[in-house]
């Protein structure tokens, strides 16, 4: 594991108007971690990933990707630098074919990196490949979901982000959906998911950090919070 992180986030405070959404928000992930945001509906997960890829705007803290500041640029110029954003809307494009989602998707990361081929996403991703020819916007609700992480990986960003992957799908997709981020954190990947679905998480998360009501209160190893009922019964019993 490398020193420095891939992102780091310091201080943020965002308002929507007058009112304060997050408080002095900071998180760091690093190389091959995946980090699960966790918190209740409406404690500022959506609103921290919207900050990052400056779409939300922050008042006050900083971004940091790989060292390099982030916050303050746009967002197509940060996704150029690097970060990968799968919204919970998906964004893809419905009246292609799955591949050539794929193909849009595809570019050289801010390094050069070209890790992510149409092959790979279908060795990762083995159910896309036999719907290869079908029209996006006719999938379910989860074989977009892949979709929308696929295509995102093929843009080789350093750092993935995932916002609410499991929402609105049947309990069957999301174990699916699982297994699949379980074995994208098998290849190394680095990513950070925002969640309200801790059980979702704590099978393919290696750390957790919990927001509530717009302030980071703990942060540790996934093992640590299945071992810490405390902080589980305070802020993510539903
Ligand atoms: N565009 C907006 N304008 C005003 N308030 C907003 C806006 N978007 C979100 N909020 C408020 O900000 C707070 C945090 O919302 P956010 O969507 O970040 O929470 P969340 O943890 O992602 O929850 P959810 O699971 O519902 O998506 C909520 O109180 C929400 O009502």
């Amino acid at each position: 594991m490398s020193a420095q992180p891939v992102v780091q986030v310091e201080d943020l405070d965002v308002y929507y108007g007058t009112s304060q959404i997050l408080f002095g928000v900071g998180l760091s992930v690093r190389q091959g971690e995946t980090m699960a945001l966790l918190g209740r509906n409406g404690a500022g997960k959506s609103t921290t990933m919207k900050a990052i890829m400056g779409l939300a705007p922050a008042r006050r803290g900083k971004v940091t990707l790989r060292g390099r500041q982030v916050s303050g640029m746009k967002p197509h110029h940060i996704a150029r630098a690097g970060l990968g954003f799968v919204p919970e809307d998906r964004q893809i494009f419905p009246e292609h074919t799955v591949e050539d989602n794929l193909v849009i998707g595809q570019k050289k990361g801010p390094d050069g990196e070209d890790e992510w081929s149409i092959r790979r996403v279908y060795d990762v991703f083995p159910l896309l490949e036999p719907l290869r020819n079908r029209i996006a916007g006719r999938l379910s609700g989860g074989e977009q979901q892949m979709l929308a992480i696929a295509r995102t990986l093929m843009g080789n960003p350093a750092l993935l982000l995932l916002d609410e992957p499991s929402e609105g799908l049947a309990p069957i997709i999301v174990q699916r959906i699982g297994e699949l981020l379980r074995q994208l954190r098998g290849t190394g990947a680095t990513v950070l998911i925002a969640e309200q679905n801790m059980h979702f998480c704590l099978g393919l998360a290696s750390h957790a950090t919990v927001i509530d009501k717009g302030q980071i209160v703990y942060t540790s190893s996934i093992e640590e919070l299945k071992a810490n009922d405390n902080i589980r019964q305070r802020y993510l019993a539903l």
